[in-house]
């Protein structure tokens, strides 16, 4: 196959190296928008920015300029970009008629006019319905991935074509690729587990103990899916790799940047310190006063991602934030 992936953050290239190393020999180029860092990593063979110490393969191209330059004779597209910029990569890739995957979890931000922030088939069907699409979603460190060490991901689209490209492009020893028709779950568990990281690693951070955590996502798993539920999407998902099996992956696993989030509020960093001594996207800061908002429009309660949005607001500092979840009503489970 010939597969074209845009963005060279570290996940973008990530995928674009298991690609590229694939029994089936595919052709593999991967784009990034700054010329600069292409031409660094010509030179390196490796992407020293968000993947340091991986090799680039000798077979991997690397490319800059139009990304529609590079749609003619591709087989399949991946978008490798944060949520921030599929919206603006969409546009510009509407001509596109081949499978195409994004690989973002979030939810977009509030667009001016919008009454809530739109998941990222929502953003497709706005402004690219004609793109056969879908996300490739679950469980998996980029790092990993790269190294060629066991994953299982999850290749979601109402499009059969677009499940089978990617099983096809990717399906290999080292990495199962599993098919899935609930988009709408696979993105409620992609952006959500990215929140509930940021409240486990505030709750490691404080040393409060491993009960505590599995409570926490325990917790998490049932708001996810009250609000996946009420969004359109199957419980049975949340039950799989893209739900609970992400959410237990960024919660406990040091190489999330959404745990790191939490880890370093609850060292008495804000939000942005904790966002830029990191250097890379944590969504779930991105995204958390979005999931809230439409969970509030659907009527659902969401009080573990209240939490994390008060904290991230500086409403609230680390242990009052315990204190709050402790301080709930009793209920029923
Ligand atoms: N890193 C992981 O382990 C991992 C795994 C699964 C999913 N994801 C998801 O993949 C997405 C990307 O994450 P990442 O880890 O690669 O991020 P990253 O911080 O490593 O890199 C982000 C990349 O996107 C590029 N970028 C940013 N804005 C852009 C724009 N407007 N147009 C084009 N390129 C742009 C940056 O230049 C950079 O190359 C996120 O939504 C993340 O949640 C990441
Ligand atoms: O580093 P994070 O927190 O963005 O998580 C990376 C992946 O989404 C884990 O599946």
């Amino acid at each position: 196959m010939k597969i074209v992936v845009f963005g060279a953050g570290a996940w973008g290239t990530a995928i674009a190296i298991s690609a590229a190393l694939h029994p089936h020999g595919h052709a593999v180029t991967l784009w990034a928008r700054d010329a600069a860092q292409m031409a660094a990593m010509q030179a390196a063979r490796e992407n020293a920015r968000y993947l340091a110490g991986v090799p680039l393969p000798a077979a991997l191209q690397l490319a800059a300029g139009d990304p529609a330059a590079l749609l003619p004779g591709a087989d399949l597209v991946i978008l490798g970009t944060p949520m921030a910029a599929l919206r603006g990569l969409l546009q510009r890739l509407q001509d596109c008629r081949m499978p195409l995957a994004w690989l973002c979890k979030g939810f977009e931000t509030v667009q001016p006019g919008a009454a809530f922030g739109l998941m990222a088939h929502e953003v497709h069907a706005q402004v690219a319905p004609a793109v056969p699409a879908g996300a490739l979603s679950g469980p998996s460190f980029a790092l990993e991935v790269a190294r060629g060490q066991p994953t299982a991901l999850v290749a979601s689209s109402a499009h059969p074509a677009v499940r089978q490209a990617l099983v096809e492009a990717l399906h290999s020893p080292q990495l199962r690729v599993y098919a899935n028709d609930d988009v709408r779950g696979v993105e409620v568990g992609g952006a959500v587990k990215n929140v509930l990281a940021i409240a486990t690693g505030l709750c490691d951070g404080l040393q409060l103990g491993l009960n505590a955590r599995a409570a926490l996502i325990t917790r998490g798993l049932a708001e996810m899916t009250r609000l996946g539920v009420a969004l359109g999407a199957r419980v049975e998902t949340f039950m799989g790799l893209s739900g609970l099996g992400d959410l237990v992956l960024t919660a406990t696993g040091d190489l999330s940047r959404n745990r790191r989030v939490g880890l370093l509020l609850a060292q008495g960093l804000d939000a942005q310190q904790a966002v830029q001594s990191l250097g890379h996207v944590a969504e779930g800061v991105y995204c958390a006063r979005t999931v809230l908002a439409r969970a509030l429009h659907v009527g659902v309660e969401m009080p573990l991602s209240e939490t994390v949005v008060a904290l991230l607001d500086g409403q609230l500092h680390a242990g009052a934030a315990v204190q709050r979840l402790m301080a709930r009503d009793p209920r029923e489970e």
